[in-house]
């Protein structure tokens, strides 16, 4: 479940999480002019969602993040190979999953590493040898099996002989295998993050097809190119004694990589800055993450914190549901022919999720004004934009503004119109996100301050499709200031806005403390603004 990545039409050519990487981010969003007085406002004055002060653990300093894995079962699902399956209910904000990783590669803050490393790493640190790699998806359906050969692999581990030939015919108990690594080391300076580990850097050379690249990677890195990173894993001395796995089966483990690995350009910014860490570029393998299929509205949000991988319930999740996550990042904000296309292309399956499913569905009724504004602001009025910001020209920034607010009109009135359920009507906002980030940015540029009606658009579309996600937690920040600028503290409205700023903060990093989710809504506070200001390091 490598992150897709979608450059931005800015042009910046960062990752992909959602708040950091609006299209037109620059000055997409705040007035600063207008900016609050932010230690003003106290956002959770009214404590609705019960806290657990355990939950703050995670964010008081940086503690190893313990992997917890329970409620959850693996289970064979119809046209999907193996899933997870939840075994009792989980509340939005529960932890269903925290995984430590079984190979990371990090870097520097901003620079995302490339999945070839993750090979590369596993080559090295003869990382092949874990029972994991018998067990994940690697692009065959023999690999999908129902059982996990993990028996077979530690009798074979004893014996020296290698994992995926033990399994192939033993007796299966069902059953993952541990993660390799109980926890990750996690260097917090950004000076540990650009050089390899000694480790890595006294691995012997390696032969094959991925040595050549790997010396070239390392070179760049010492020489603070962008690919360049640390790695955290861990060889069994059983592992020592390994051969080096022949052409074919490192082609199987570079499938597994592509299949499996996730990578994101940063860990979570605002609870590193809780946790006194310096957020790292990463890229890697949780094995038991990597059970987890995708939806493209999916119940749980997952991102990484102090190396390890933590999955979150977002909204119910009854026992016997399927536990989903999202592995498109940005590319979950575009039309559904969009989402399918990069599924197919990169995961190489068809989407049937509910949203697409739903989409899908009502195309008909929405088909000349869905795929045409979508197409509008993608080919043009996004360009268009771009330019006459650069040059200046508020008078062409205004007609775009003016296009586009056409074109929200017509679906607006198709929504009017048209009898679409609910849930149906934010899929479709999600869908359109592109269009509403260029809203923002026109009132922006414009001096208008914020599009306050396309913003609580959002907000309610993305707690309907990436609940907890970076862009969830940041629109309801956003929305939340807006009131409390226009309406007071006191008023209803911003009432409502204090309990979607909680509703998305505890979905995102579990029921705290009043007092450390405080912390957390400030630093995600201050990352929008930096982000706007073009400030952010
Ligand atoms: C990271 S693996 C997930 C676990 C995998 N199902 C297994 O059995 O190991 C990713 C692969 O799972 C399958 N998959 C994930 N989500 C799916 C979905 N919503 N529908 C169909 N197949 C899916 C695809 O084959 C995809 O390439």
């Amino acid at each position: 479940m490598q992150v897709t990545q979608q450059n931005c039409k800015a042009g910046c050519r960062r990752g992909v999480t959602f708040s950091r990487h609006h299209a037109y981010r620059s000055h997409c969003i705040h007035n600063p002019t207008r900016a609050p007085n932010h230690a003003s406002i106290s956002p959770l004055k009214a404590a609705a969602i019960a806290t657990d002060v355990s939950a703050d653990s995670w964010y008081t300093g940086p503690v190893a993040i313990p992997r917890q894995v329970d409620g959850i079962e693996i289970a064979m699902l119809q046209g999907k190979g193996r899933g997870m399956v939840a075994t009792r209910d989980f509340a939005p904000g529960d932890v269903v999953m925290s995984t430590p990783p079984l190979v990371l590669v990090t870097s520097p803050h901003r620079q995302r590493p490339s999945g070839e490393l993750v090979v590369d790493e596993i080559l090295e640190r003869k990382l092949y040898g874990s029972k994991w790699f018998s067990v994940l998806y690697d692009g065959s359906s023999r690999s999908c099996k129902p059982h996990f050969g993990f028996g077979a692999a530690a009798e074979a581990d004893a014996s020296g002989e290698t994992a995926a030939a033990a399994a192939a015919d033993a007796p299966r108990p069902a059953g993952p295998p541990e993660p390799m690594l109980a926890s990750t080391s996690a260097p917090a300076a950004s000076a540990a993050a650009s050089k390899p580990t000694a480790a890595a850097a006294a691995a012997p050379k390696k032969k094959g097809f991925l040595a050549s690249r790997a010396a070239a990677r390392r070179t760049g890195a010492a020489a603070g190119g962008a690919a360049g990173g640390t790695a955290t894993g861990s060889g069994s001395s059983a592992a020592e004694a390994l051969p080096l796995p022949d052409k074919r089966e490192q082609t199987r483990l570079a499938k597994i990589v592509k299949f499996n690995c996730f990578g994101d350009d940063a860990e979570d910014l605002a609870a590193s800055a809780c946790r006194g860490e310096e957020p790292r570029g990463h890229i890697g393998l949780w094995p038991e993450f990597a059970l987890l299929n995708h939806s493209c509205a999916p119940n749980t949000v997952n991102f990484v914190v102090g190396g390890a991988m933590v999955v979150r319930a977002v909204r119910n999740i009854r026992a016997g549901e399927e536990v989903s996550i999202s592995y498109l990042g940005r590319p979950q904000l575009l039309p559904f022919q969009r989402r399918m296309q990069a599924l197919k292309e990169d995961y190489g399956f068809d989407c049937d999720c509910v949203r697409c499913t739903a989409e899908q569905a009502h195309y008909d009724k929405l088909d000349d004004v869905y795929l045409e504004l979508f197409e509008a602001v993608e080919g043009k009025l996004g360009p268009a934009f771009l330019e006459a910001r650069r040059e200046g020209n508020m008078e062409a920034v205004a007609e775009v503004q003016q296009e586009l607010q056409g074109w929200l009109r017509r679906l607006y009135g198709i929504f009017r119109k048209t009898l679409l359920a609910p849930d149906v009507r934010q899929y479709v906002i999600a869908s359109m996100y592109d269009a509403y980030d260029l809203a923002f940015s026109c009132a922006a540029a414009l001096g208008q301050g914020e599009d306050a009606s396309s913003l609580q658009a959002c907000l309610k579309a993305m707690e309907a499709v990436s609940a907890g996600s970076d862009l969830h937690v940041i629109l309801a920040v956003r929305y939340f200031d807006w009131c409390v600028r226009e309406h007071g503290e006191g008023s209803a409205l911003t009432e409502l806005a204090r309990g979607s700023l909680r509703r998305a903060h505890v979905a995102r990093y579990g029921p705290v403390s009043g007092e450390v989710m405080a912390k957390l809504v400030d630093n995600n506070r201050a990352l929008h603004i930096s982000t706007n200001n073009g400030t952010e390091a």
